[in-house]
This record gives structure tokens, C-alpha cells and sequence, in this order.
């Protein structure tokens, strides 16, 4: 989900293990030149869906050993987990609804444009409807990792690093 900490814990995942790291949202802004908020009011979702697969097979072509973090959509469009699946490690990281809402009040909305412009209140109401419906496909990750404070070194004990 947005906010439970993928592109942060995935930085330092791929530092600590000398791989390279990629945030698809990151190469998408780059490729396309425009920030996701852009993307979104321009051409709407549908369209970054699509973008989003084809990054995906971009760097899973383009990478042997890296870590990618993925935006919170990613695995629940188009046939993205199964693909993700069959490339290597995958991990779902199941933070509890109100510590996400907690970490993307405010500044984290801003950027995020299924997110902004909602109160509190909205905010924890979207984020929990939206687990809800998403949890189906990001329980087909290979590995949970869950908290409200996933750490680097728990990915490396699921890994047995
Ligand atoms: N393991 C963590 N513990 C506490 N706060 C975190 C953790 N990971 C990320 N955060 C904070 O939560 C916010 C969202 O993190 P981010 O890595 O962008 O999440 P995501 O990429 O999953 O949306 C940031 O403010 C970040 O500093
Ligand atoms: O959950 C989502 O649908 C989205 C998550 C975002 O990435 P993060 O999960 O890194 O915030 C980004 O891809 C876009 O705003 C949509
Ligand atoms: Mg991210």
C-alpha cells in the first residue's frame, strides 16, 4: 500500500545487499518527464497503468540482481504480480491502515494523487477501503512482512542473508 514504506526500506534493502534499486514511480516520472500527479490529471489512471506494466518489463529485462519497489497499485492491475512472481522475491509489506494514514497526512498526499485533497478522515476511510479490495493480490507476494515498523533486517531473515 501507499506509505507502508517500499521505496524507503527498499533503498536500503538494495544498499545493504550492493544491488541495484529502482522505484517504478521514479523511472516512470523520468522516461515520461512528467511527476505522477501529471501523469494522472493528464492522462488519467488507465493510462498510468499501462506505463506501469511497461516499465515493470523494462527493468526486469533491463536488471539481473536489483531491488524494485513498486508503487501500492502495481500488483493489482494486469497480470503484474503473476510477472513479478516469476522474476524473484516478492514481499508484501501489511502495515495496519492507520499507521499508513498516520505517515501520509499532509506531505505524503501531495504527491500521491489518489490521495489528495482528502481529510483525515477520508484518508483513513479511502486507505482502508482500498487495502480491503487489494488485499487479494498482494497476498500472492511470495513472502509478508508485517508491522508498523518493517525494518531492512527483516527482509534479509526471510531471505536467510
Ligand atoms: N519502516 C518505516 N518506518 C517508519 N516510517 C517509514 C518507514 N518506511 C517509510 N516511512 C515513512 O513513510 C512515508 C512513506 O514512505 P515511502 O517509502 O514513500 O512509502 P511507499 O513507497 O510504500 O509509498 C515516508 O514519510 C517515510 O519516511
Ligand atoms: O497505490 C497506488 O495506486 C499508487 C501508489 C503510488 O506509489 P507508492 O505506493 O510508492 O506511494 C503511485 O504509484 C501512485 O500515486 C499510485
Ligand atoms: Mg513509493
Amino acid at each position: 500500500m501507499m506509505g507502508s514504506g517500499k521505496t524507503t526500506l527498499g533503498r536500503q534493502l538494495a544498499q545493504r545487499l550492493g544491488y541495484t534499486f529502482v522505484d517504478l514511480d521514479e523511472y516512470i516520472v523520468r522516461q515520461q518527464g512528467q511527476s505522477i500527479a501529471e501523469l494522472f490529471a493528464v492522462q488519467g489512471q488507465e493510462h498510468f497503468r499501462s506505463l506501469e506494466r511497461q516499465a515493470l518489463q523494462q527493468i526486469a529485462a533491463q536488471h539481473q540482481q536489483a531491488v524494485v519497489a513498486t508503487g501500492g497499485g502495481a500488483p493489482c492491475f494486469f497480470d503484474n504480480i503473476d510477472f513479478m512472481n516469476r522474476q524473484g522475491q516478492t514481499f508484501f509489506l501489511d502495515v495496519p491502515a492507520n499507521q499508513l494514514a498516520s505517515r501520509l497526512l499532509r506531505r505524503g498526499q501531495q504527491e500521491r494523487p489518489l490521495l489528495a485533497g482528502k481529510t483525515a478522515d477520508e484518508l483513513i476511510s479511502y486507505l482502508t477501503e482500498t487495502f480491503a479490495h487489494r488485499k487479494q493480490f498482494y497476498t500472492r507476494a511470495k513472502h509478508t512482512l508485517k508491522g508498523p515498523a518493517i525494518k531492512v533486517s527483516d527482509f534479509l531473515r526471510v531471505l536467510n542473508l
